[in-house]
């Protein structure tokens, strides 16, 4: 039976107290009592692999990952392949997965604009026949699902910082909408299999994340400004620069992930880390941080750049009990590290 009920902003959410779906039986089976079975999609990717990395740690956790390697690479998982507790699956999420787990952690998506805008009908695809495909797997097998959504669903915000409340201003016609209208989607469909279903959902809203492991031509931007401080070119800030973005170290949003997933909310929860700067002033920390004879130059904008974005956290607080620790001037120098051993760069004595 489904319950609605106002959250004080004249938004209704909906809660659920339908059974889910009887289980696998592997959760019930002697033999695997011990044991949860994880299938990471886009586990081969940036936050994928630090996500198989945490879970893996736990020895109870078996981890599956899916991935069909566009922005992933197998070099990201090369510590975990050939473990008997980690297996690794050339597959698409746009076709069905058969296979028996408890828990999903449905990350497979281009991430980076220059990717998602790549081949936006196979990113539209992925968003929304991957997630179908990822729920269907879920009702059949009783497993828990989680969805990394975004912050661009929110699109060009009106109202900052972002709150979960807050209903967004996406073009929907637009050349990122393959991507930001794909992954409101998915979160429609998972509430749609949650109240429908049974299923049990959670969703993350992720505001914009680094760490090591980003594709060094991966066209976001802490990945260009650390690459090209490195390389000795120019920064290229796109214009104005005056617009914003809050960035969460990996590791901060990988805990925050499995806080979730482990906990009873559904969320959408936003994930990120409230520190807000300007593209200057992040061209400027880089520079300061890596190479300070590097020059930064204007250079020209991409349609629809949200001008603003920081994700109110009081949810995460609250219900999560999570908060980023780590402040993007200590989380750069870490960055810095893996991109110079990638690039083979040393640091100046
Ligand atoms: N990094 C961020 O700042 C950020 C912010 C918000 C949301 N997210 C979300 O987090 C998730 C991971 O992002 P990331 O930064 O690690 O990106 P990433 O590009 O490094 O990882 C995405 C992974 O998904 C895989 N993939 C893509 N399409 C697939 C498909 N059809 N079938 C199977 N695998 C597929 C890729 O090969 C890659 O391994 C994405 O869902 C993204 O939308 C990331
Ligand atoms: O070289 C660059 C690249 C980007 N930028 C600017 O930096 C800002 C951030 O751009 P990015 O491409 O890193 O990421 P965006 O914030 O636009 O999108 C991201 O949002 C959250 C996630 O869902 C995704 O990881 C990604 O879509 C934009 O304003 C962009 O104009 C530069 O100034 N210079």
């Amino acid at each position: 039976m489904a319950t609605d009920s106002s959250n004080g902003n004249g938004h209704h959410q909906t809660t659920t107290t339908k059974t889910p779906p009887s289980p696998s039986p592997l959760r019930f089976s002697k033999f695997f009592q011990s044991n949860m079975r994880i299938l990471v999609t886009g586990g081969a990717g940036f936050i994928g692999s630090h996500l198989v990395d945490r879970l893996m740690e736990n020895e109870k956790n078996e981890v599956i990952v899916a991935d069909n390697y566009f922005t992933g690479s197998k070099d990201n998982l090369k510590k975990w392949i050939g473990h008997p507790r980690f297996e690794l699956i050339r597959h698409d999420v746009t076709e069905p997965l058969l296979i028996e787990v408890d828990q999903i952690y449905h990350l497979a998506c281009p991430a980076s604009p220059i990717f998602y805008k790549y081949n936006p009908v196979k990113t539209i695809k992925t968003n929304v026949i991957g997630t179908l495909n990822m729920l269907g797997l879920a009702k059949r097998v009783g497993a828990r699902i989680l969805l990394t959504s975004t912050s661009e669903v929110y699109g060009d915000p009106l109202v900052h910082p972002q709150p979960e409340s807050y209903w967004g201003n996406v073009n929907p016609i637009g050349v990122r909408s393959c991507y930001d209208e794909g992954k409101r989607v998915a979160e429609t469909l998972m509430f749609d299999y949650h109240r429908q279903h049974g299923i049990e959902i959670r969703i993350a809203r992720i505001f914009n994340t680094y760490g090591p492991r980003m594709n060094i031509d991966d066209g976001r931007v802490v990945s260009n400004f650390i690459a090209q401080a490195l390389r000795g070119e120019s920064l290229t800030v796109q214009s104005p620069g005056t617009q914003t973005r809050s960035f969460c170290y990996v590791s901060d949003l990988v805990d925050g992930l499995i806080r979730l997933m482990e906990g009873p909310n559904t969320g959408p929860i936003n994930l990120g880390n409230p520190g807000e700067f300007t593209m200057i002033e992040l061209a400027e920390t880089v520079k300061e941080l890596i190479n300070p004879d590097v020059e930064i130059k204007m250079v020209e904008n991409t349609p629809d750049d949200p001008k603003q974005r920081k994700p109110d956290i009081t949810k995460a607080k609250e219900l999560l009990g999570w908060e980023p620790k780590v402040k993007l001037r200590d989380g750069l120098p870490l960055m810095e590290e893996n991109f110079r051993l990638r690039l083979g760069v040393d640091k100046k004595k």
